[in-house]
């Protein structure tokens, strides 16, 4: 059954912002729990299970979770999952050179929601891709990897909000999450 209420436990303010300001013209109720759970190994889709079931155990209810992915084609999909201890680690003005000894500079950005009912429910998959490339850091760099992914000539950090929710993968998987609750009503 599908619900009238989500609540995305994240704790990252910039998915939230983009999360709520996408919903705003549906008629879904948004909350949101700041935890932080351990992240899993694995395939995007396992890691997205698993935390979506950490999340349902943790609260002990329906919970909705969200996992962002960054896979460079030259790199075979990674660092995918990891993406955010890369981040980290280099910073983002540095991120770009990751990719300094390779030609082939293409990535895609993937956005994997898990909705779960509660503990023991099996978790409902939404993901979302959009392909770019990877260039030094260009626009504000307060969000993730934001300033290194270019899509169409603009890094995601240069565009206007609107913009990037209207062609970014996290916005292609809230489509597919909103067509389902409203499939469901
Ligand atoms: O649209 C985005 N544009 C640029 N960067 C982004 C985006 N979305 C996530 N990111 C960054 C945040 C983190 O460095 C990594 C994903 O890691 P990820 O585990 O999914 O996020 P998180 O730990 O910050 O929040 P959460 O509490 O929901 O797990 O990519
Ligand atoms: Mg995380």
């Amino acid at each position: 059954m599908a619900p009238k209420e989500l609540n995305f436990i994240t704790g990252n303010k910039n998915k939230l912002a983009e999360v709520q300001a996408i919903l705003s013209v549906t008629p879904v109720k948004l909350q949101n729990q700041a935890l932080d759970l351990p992240e899993l190994q694995g395939t995007i889709e396992e890691i997205s299970i698993d935390k979506c079931n950490r999340a349902a155990e943790a609260v002990q209810g329906p919970v909705l979770v969200e996992d962002t992915c960054l896979c460079f084609d030259a790199f075979g999909e990674l660092p995918g999952p990891y993406v955010k201890w890369f981040l980290q680690s280099l910073g983002v003005e540095q991120f770009h050179k990751l990719l300094a000894g390779f030609e082939n500079k293409a990535a895609q950005a993937v956005c994997t929601f898990a909705y779960s009912e509660g503990p023991g429910h099996k978790p409902i998959i939404f993901q979302g891709r959009t392909k770019g490339t990877i260039v030094p850091a260009r626009g504000p760099t307060n969000f993730g990897w934001d300033a290194c992914f270019e899509y169409d000539g603009q890094t995601y950090a240069e565009m206007p909000k609107e913009e990037k929710n209207k062609i970014s993968h996290r916005g292609k998987a809230l489509a597919k999450l909103v067509e389902w609750l409203q499939q469901e009503v």
